[in-house]
This record gives structure tokens, sequence and C-alpha cells, in this order.
């Protein structure tokens, strides 16, 4: 960690404990508002304590990508300062505006990487309003001691709902009559055009979305099997086969629903099209790097793919606009786009108002229960701790959320120094080369507070520190 980074953090604690900062930067007492945004633990009978690291009112967070309305008024709430942007920003921007936020919201565009994020002194939690996380340097993060959050299933039927549209739009060529009807063009045909009942799906990834696609075709008489690398329970009468070749071979519809990882860039390319059957559709709302899109371009033009349906892109436009979407950002759309039967849509398979809105709300709580009490459960880069929350009975108490390296004597040292006062609870875990404990400690003073903390510190293996009181 850095010199400067250090010096915020002491800034921020230096004004948590009224050392720096005027006396309202401090801020111990519940506000209405904020028990207002707490759904968890509502219901224990004692009233929780609102752990603060400093004042709400100081607590950044940048929102961009337009992040569904139900996440800016639960970080309102919290009084936080909310700046929220319709768009993502190119790099010199962001590394500007994230200099000094203590919390970030973005969605798929926005690219958090190593050198964006070494601008960061402040960030303490990165929210990503969507499934993926690949546009993270996730481990980068985690050795900065930033936790990543994001919402794991929440738009999950979403995109499999947009799947089952687009595979009766391919088969009955959809896009394509209705492309000629908007110029006044009557095309009334049936050649090519199919029911898909007895027909089979090919799933590649039978994961969240994998599965519910699943559930849906068959309910429209679609015949399932699908890849993964993991052995995984068939929903219905689904059946996994053991080789991408195998689903390839046998399915006339092929949908990708894996993550973006080194292994699935270009999953699907010329060798893959090959091995399918004459006149198969291909669907992609994965990720634009999992489809070599001129093969594809190549496999449409010689007929051996019927039509495709694509959400997703290698280089996608930082917002929405005319023109957005041309030759400079992909150098084969043109290309693209003079294909017949195929659907282009814009990366909305997760677009859809109960998505966006709960994906807000799933989100920013994550958010908020990590600022305010350091629970990190949901995060997909850091250990999963969390200790219940205090109640109004427990005077005196500072919660203390030590992020370190994960090596060989680091619990005995910390202990060492929190073993002063009486330690009610601790949770300490793990992920790879990080590790996170989270303390109570009761009778400790305001002096005692900043005594705990200059010593931890102090320690080698520090990453992070907050205190919460
Ligand atoms: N178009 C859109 O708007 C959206 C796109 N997505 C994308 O869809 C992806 C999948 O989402 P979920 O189903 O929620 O993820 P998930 O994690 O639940 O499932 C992914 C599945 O893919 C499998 N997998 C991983 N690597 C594989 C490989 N090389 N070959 C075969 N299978 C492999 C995993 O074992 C897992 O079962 C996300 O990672 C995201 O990139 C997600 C939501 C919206
Ligand atoms: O809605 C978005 O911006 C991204 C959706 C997506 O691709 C995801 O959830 O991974």
């Amino acid at each position: 960690m850095s010199a400067i980074n250090i010096q915020n953090l002491q800034n921020s604690f230096e004004q948590a404990v009224n050392l720096g900062g005027s006396p309202g930067a401090v801020s111990t007492s519940p506000t209405q508002s904020f028990m207002n945004t707490m759904p968890r633990r509502l219901s224990t009978s004692k009233q929780q304590k609102v752990l603060k690291p400093f004042s709400t009112g100081d607590m950044k967070i940048l929102l961009l990508e337009n992040v569904n309305q139900t996440a800016i008024e639960i970080f309102n709430k919290q009084g936080y300062q909310v700046e929220f942007l319709k768009g993502s920003l190119p790099e010199e921007d962001l590394i500007e505006k994230i200099k000094d936020v203590h919390a970030i919201g973005i969605r798929s565009k926005t690219k958090l990487t190593a050198k964006v994020l070494e601008h960061a002194k402040n960030l303490v939690c990165i929210g990503c309003f969507c499934i993926g996380t690949n546009q993270v340097d996730l481990s980068f993060a985690a050795k900065k001691g930033i936790a990543v959050f994001n919402s794991p299933f929440s738009n999950s039927r979403s995109v499999a709902e947009l799947v089952i549209a687009e595979i009766i739009s391919l088969a009955r060529q959809l896009g394509d009559r209705s492309i000629e009807l908007h110029t006044g063009t009557w095309n009334k045909v049936s050649n090519k055009c199919w029911e898909v009942r007895g027909k089979t799906l090919g799933i590649i990834g039978y994961g969240h979305i994998g599965s519910q696609l699943s559930v849906l075709a068959e309910a429209m008489g679609l015949h399932v099997i699908y890849y993964d690398i993991v052995t995984i329970m068939a929903l219905g009468t689904a059946k996994q086969v053991s080789t991408l070749d195998e689903l390839l071979n046998k399915s006339d519809f092929v949908s990708l629903h894996v993550p973006e990882t080194p292994e699935t860039k270009n999953l699907l390319s010329a060798p893959q099209f090959a091995a399918m059957k004459d006149g198969a559709y291909v669907i992609n709302a994965s990720r634009g790097t999992v489809v070599d899109i001129p093969s594809l371009i190549a496999a449409m033009k010689a007929k051996k793919l019927a039509g495709a349906a694509i959400d997703v892109y290698p280089a996608e436009p930082r917002k929405n606009g005319v023109g957005a979407f041309n030759d400079d950002l992909n150098k084969w759309t043109s290309d693209l786009i003079s294909l017949p039967n195929l659907i282009m849509t814009p990366h909305i398979g997760g677009s859809t108002e109960e998505a966006q809105s709960a994906i807000g709300i799933e989100v920013s709580t994550a958010l908020t229960n990590y600022i305010n009490e350091g629970n990190s459960v949901g995060a997909v880069n850091f250990p999963e701790v969390s200790l219940k929350a205090l109640d109004y009975d427990q005077e005196n108490t500072v919660r203390v959320l030590y992020i370190h390296q994960n090596i060989p004597g680091v619990l005995r040292t910390v202990n060492n120094i929190l073993s002063d006062h009486n330690i009610d609870k601790q949770f300490s875990d793990s992920n790879g080369d990080i590790a996170y404990l989270m303390a109570d400690i009761s009778s400790v003073n305001q002096s005692d507070i900043k005594e705990i903390y200059e010593k931890l510190n102090q320690t080698d293996a520090k990453i992070s520190i907050r205190l919460l009181y």
C-alpha cells in the first residue's frame, strides 16, 4: 500500500475519532433514514447500533453506466454523496474521478484495470451492478484491500427470456421480415422457417442462466443438451454431454452462457462452426470475446449457419448514441450488419425493469453493509466474513476491520494488540494471498481507538484498516 493511501486512511480515521476533523464529522448516532435501509436483521429485539467509519456525508459514491435509481435511493438515505453518470468514462476521466471516491458502482463497460485502480486511493469497495466481473482486475483490487461485489443472479431470468425470444425469432426469420416490412416489402414465405418443438438446443455453460433457459426451452418442446466444465445436475429431461464437439454435432440451436475467461476466448471459432449441423443457429448473450466474429461471418456467408443472435461484442460503445456502433469500434461491423437472419441487440440481455431494480437494491445493500458494518458476504474477490450487528447496549465497543496479507504469524501479532481489551468476537478468513479479520472489542475508549489504530497500522502484513464504532 502506498504512503498516500495510508495517509488517506489515516485522515479518514482521524476524522472518525475527531482528532483532526470537525466535531460534526463524527457520527455515532443513528439516523432514521439509515435504519430504513437496513433490511437485514431488523426483526431482532435489540436495536442495532449504527457503526460509522466517518461521517456518512463524507462518503463519496460514483455511479456510472446508468445504475438503477433504487441504488441511488439507498445510498441517498445513508447520507452518502452520490455522483451519477449515465455512461461509462474514458480511462483518463475515470482515473481522475476514482482518486477520491470511497465506492464505485459500474456495469459491464467500465474497465477497472490495475492502472485505474492504482489511483483509487480512498476506494473501499466496488459494486458491479451486473453478473459479470471480468471488467474488474479482481486480484489487483484484492491486493489493494478493495472488496468487489456483484449481483450473481438477479438478471439471469431476463437473459433466459431474451434467448427464448431469439430462438423463435431466428427459426421464423422474424428480424428480416420485420426490417423488410418497415421498408414496405411484403415477403410472405415459409421456406426455411421452422417450428422449434422437437429441435435440439445445446447450452454451453449450465449455470444460473443456462439452467433457467433449459427449463423454459423444454416447456416449448425443445430437447435440451448442455456442456459445462463441471458436472451439473440436469433439470427436467436435459442431458449433459461430455464434450463441446458432441454438443455442436447434435444441436440445432447453440446458446452460450459462460463467463469471460482465458479458456472461453474464441470458444466458438472456425473449427467449432465446422463441427455444427448444417443450418444451425448460434446465440451469444454471454461475452463478446467468446465468439470469434470473423469466423461467424464466414460461417454465415457459407450458409453453414442459418442465423445468429448476438447481444455482446468484443468492443462496445461507452454510451448510447446514433452511429456509436461502427467499423472503428470493431473492424468487421459493416460485414456483420449486412448478414441476413442476424439479430443484433445492444447488450440488453439483463436490461429489464425487474432485473435492474433488483440489482440496484442488491448491490447497493451489499456495499452499504460492507461500508457500514464490514460484512463482506457476497464479495467475489475477497474472504467472506461477517459479524452480527452490534446492539446499542454494547457501548465502548469497536469493530476492527483488518485486511492483511495471508502470511504466518499475523493473527498472533494482531491479537496481541487487541488483547489489551476484551475481544468479544472475531471472525477471520482468507482467500489466496488476502485475509480479512473482523473483531468486536469492548471496553475501549476514544484514546484507546487511536492507539489500536496506530499499532495495527505498524504491522507488516497490513493492507488496510478500518475501525467502526
Ligand atoms: N447479455 C447480458 O446482458 C448478460 C450476460 N451475462 C453473461 O453470462 C455469463 C453467465 O452467467 P451465469 O449463468 O449467471 O453464470 P454462472 O457462473 O452461473 O454459470 C456459468 C457456467 O459456465 C460454466 N463454464 C465456465 N467456463 C466454461 C467453459 N470453458 N466451458 C463450458 N462451461 C464453462 C461454469 O462452470 C458455469 O456452470 C456471465 O458471466 C456474463 O458474462 C450475464 C448477465 C447478463
Ligand atoms: O446490464 C449490464 O450492463 C450488463 C449485464 C451483464 O452482462 C452482466 O450482468 O454480466
